[in-house]
C-alpha cells in the first residue's frame, strides 16, 4: 500500500505549487496524494478558496477532505493567533480523516525570515526565535515543511512554468495585522539595505533552533539536580547554578509545575525574593495557583491551600480494584496507586474505600516504633507547612490509610496479607486544563 502524504492546501501561490510539486513526484515515491483545506469562514472570499481548491483537485485527481472553522476568536484573543491555532487543529483532524501521518505545509524562506524579526519584536529568547521548525510531530502527526529554505522566487518561478493557477489573499494587504506590516513595509526596505537579509534571517533561525534544543537538555539536567523527590524546586542547589542557569531552570521548572509559562516579571520576583523569603512566602502565578516557599523548596500550591482556607468538606467515595491514577474531580486532583510490597497496604483493603476532609481530632502513626499521635503534631514533626495540611485523607473501612505528605499509616501498613498486591499512594493536586491536569503524567 503507498505510503499517504497530505498537503495543506490554502489555494495560496505557494501551497498550490506544493500541491502540484508534491503530486509530481508521488509516483516515483510511491506516495498517495492527499489534500486538507480548511474553510476559514472569515472573510467571505472563503467560499472561493474552497471552490478553486476544489476544482484543481478534481483536475488533479487528489482526494480532497474539507473542514470548516466554526468558532469566533474570544474578546481580545488575535484574530492571527485564533485562526492559526483552530487551523492547525481543523487540520489535524482532517489528516485524521484521511489516514495520513505526514502533512506538508508551504512555508518558504520569507514566511521564516518573518516569523524570526516577529518574535524578535515580541523580545523572544532562544524557543521563539527558532521561529518554525522544518519538521515536528504533534498529535501522531509529522507537520514538515520541505520549503522552508526555499526562496519565494523559486516558488514564483515553478508556478509560471506550470501556468497553475491560484488565488490572491485580499486580506494580505491589510496592515492591522503585524505580519503585513512587515511584509509591505519592513521587509523591502531591508532587503533594499541588505540584500541577503532574508538569507540571513532564516539562518539565525536555524542556529537559535539549534541553541534551543541545546539549552533545553541543559535545562533537564539542571532541574534533575535541583528538584526534589516531590518535584520540588530546592533552592541550595539552584543557588549554587550560574545566574543565566538559575533563570533557564526556574523557568523550565515554572512551565512544567503550571502547565504554562510564567510571566516574567513573576521569574524576576522569585529570583531575588526567593533565596532570602520568609520561612513560608508565597507567590500568586496563574488564577487558582500560587508558588510557596517553605524550608528551602518551592512548589505549586492551589490557591486554597496556600491561603489556608480548608478544601471543599468533600465525601469522595472511590473505587479502586488495581493501580494506576484515579481522577478525583471533587477534589481537584489525582490519587496515584501504585505497588509497593515494602510501603503498601493490601489492595483488598481498599473496598469502600473514601477520600474525607479533615475534622481534626484525627490520630497517625507515622511510624511503626512510635504511638500515634494527633495528625497535626504529625505534620509538625515531618516538616509539612501548614498549605500542605489540606489535602484529602483517604479512609477505608472506619480506618485511616494515607495522608498527603506524611504517606501510609503505620498501622496500615501492618494488616495482614491478604492474597491481593500492597499498594501505596500519592496525591497530587491538579491544574485544570494544562499538562499538570492530566492524570497520565
Ligand atoms: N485555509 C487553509 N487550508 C489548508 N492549509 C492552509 C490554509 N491556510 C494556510 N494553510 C497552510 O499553511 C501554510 C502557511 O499559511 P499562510 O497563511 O502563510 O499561507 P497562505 O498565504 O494562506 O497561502 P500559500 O502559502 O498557499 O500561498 C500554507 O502554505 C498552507 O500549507
Amino acid at each position: 500500500m503507498p505510503h499517504r502524504v497530505a498537503v495543506a492546501v490554502s489555494g495560496g501561490r505557494d501551497s498550490v505549487a506544493l500541491l502540484h510539486a508534491t503530486r509530481q513526484a508521488s509516483a516515483a515515491l510511491g506516495l498517495e496524494v492527499h489534500a486538507l483545506h480548511v474553510h476559514h469562514g472569515l472573510q467571505r472570499a472563503a467560499d472561493a478558496w474552497q471552490a478553486h481548491v476544489g476544482l484543481l483537485c478534481e483536475e488533479w485527481q487528489i482526494s480532497l477532505h474539507v473542514g470548516r472553522l466554526s468558532g469566533r476568536p474570544q474578546p481580545g484573543d488575535s484574530i492571527e493567533a485564533w485562526a492559526r491555532r483552530e487551523r492547525y487543529a481543523a487540520l489535524a483532524a482532517l489528516a485524521g480523516q484521511a489516514r495520513a501521518s505526514l502533512v506538508l505545509l508551504a512555508h518558504h524562506r520569507r514566511d521564516q525570515a518573518e516569523t524570526f524579526l516577529l518574535q524578535a519584536l515580541r523580545g523572544a529568547g532562544p524557543a521563539g526565535l527558532a521561529s518554525m521548525p522544518r519538521s515536528a510531530v504533534r498529535g501522531g502527526i509529522t507537520w514538515a515543511r520541505p520549503w522552508l529554505a526555499m526562496p519565494r522566487e523559486a516558488i514564483e518561478a515553478y508556478v509560471e512554468q506550470h501556468g497553475l493557477p491560484y488565488v490572491e489573499d485580499d486580506s494580505n494587504g491589510d496592515l492591522r495585522f503585524a505580519r503585513n506590516r512587515l511584509r509591505l513595509g519592513v521587509m523591502p526596505a531591508l532587503a533594499g539595505a541588505f540584500p541577503a537579509a532574508e538569507a540571513a534571517l532564516a539562518a539565525s533561525a536555524a542556529r537559535s533552533a539549534q541553541a534551543d534544543a541545546a539549552l533545553r537538555e541543559w535545562t533537564a539536567m539542571d532541574l534533575a539536580t535541583c528538584a526534589g523527590a516531590g518535584g520540588e524546586l530546592c533552592v541550595e542547589p539552584w543557588l549554587a547554578l550560574s545566574e543565566a542557569r538559575r533563570a533557564m531552570v526556574l523557568r523550565g521548572w515554572v512551565r512544567a509545575q503550571l502547565g504554562q509559562g510564567a510571566p516574567q516579571r513573576l521569574l524576576d520576583r522569585l529570583t531575588t525574593e526567593w533565596p532570602s523569603a520568609a520561612a513560608s512566602a508565597r507567590w500568586p502565578a496563574v488564577p487558582g495557583w500560587s508558588l510557596c516557599s517553605y524550608r528551602g523548596s518551592l512548589r505549586a500550591v492551589p490557591e486554597a491551600h496556600a491561603g489556608g482556607r480548608p478544601p471543599p468538606p468533600a465525601v469522595a467515595p472511590l473505587s479502586i480494584t488495581c493501580a494506576g491514577s484515579v481522577d478525583v474531580p471533587a477534589w481537584g486532583g489525582v490519587l496515584q496507586v501504585f505497588k509497593s510490597e515494602a510501603r503498601g497496604v493490601p489492595l483488598g483493603s481498599l473496598h469502600g474505600c473514601e477520600l474525607r476532609p479533615r475534622h481534626g481530632g484525627e490520630q497517625f502513626q507515622l511510624e511503626a516504633s512510635r504511638p500515634a499521635r494527633s495528625l497535626k503534631k504529625a505534620f509538625q514533626a515531618a516538616g509539612v507547612p501548614e498549605w500542605a495540611r489540606g489535602g484529602p485523607l483517604l479512609w477505608s473501612g472506619g480506618r485511616l490509610l494515607f495522608v498527603p505528605g506524611l504517606g501510609v499509616d503505620a498501622r496500615a501498613l501492618a494488616l495482614p496479607p491478604d492474597g491481593t498486591p500492597r499498594v501505596s499512594f500519592e496525591w497530587s493536586p491538579s491544574l485544570a486544563g494544562t499538562s499538570k491536569g492530566s492524570a497520565g503524567r
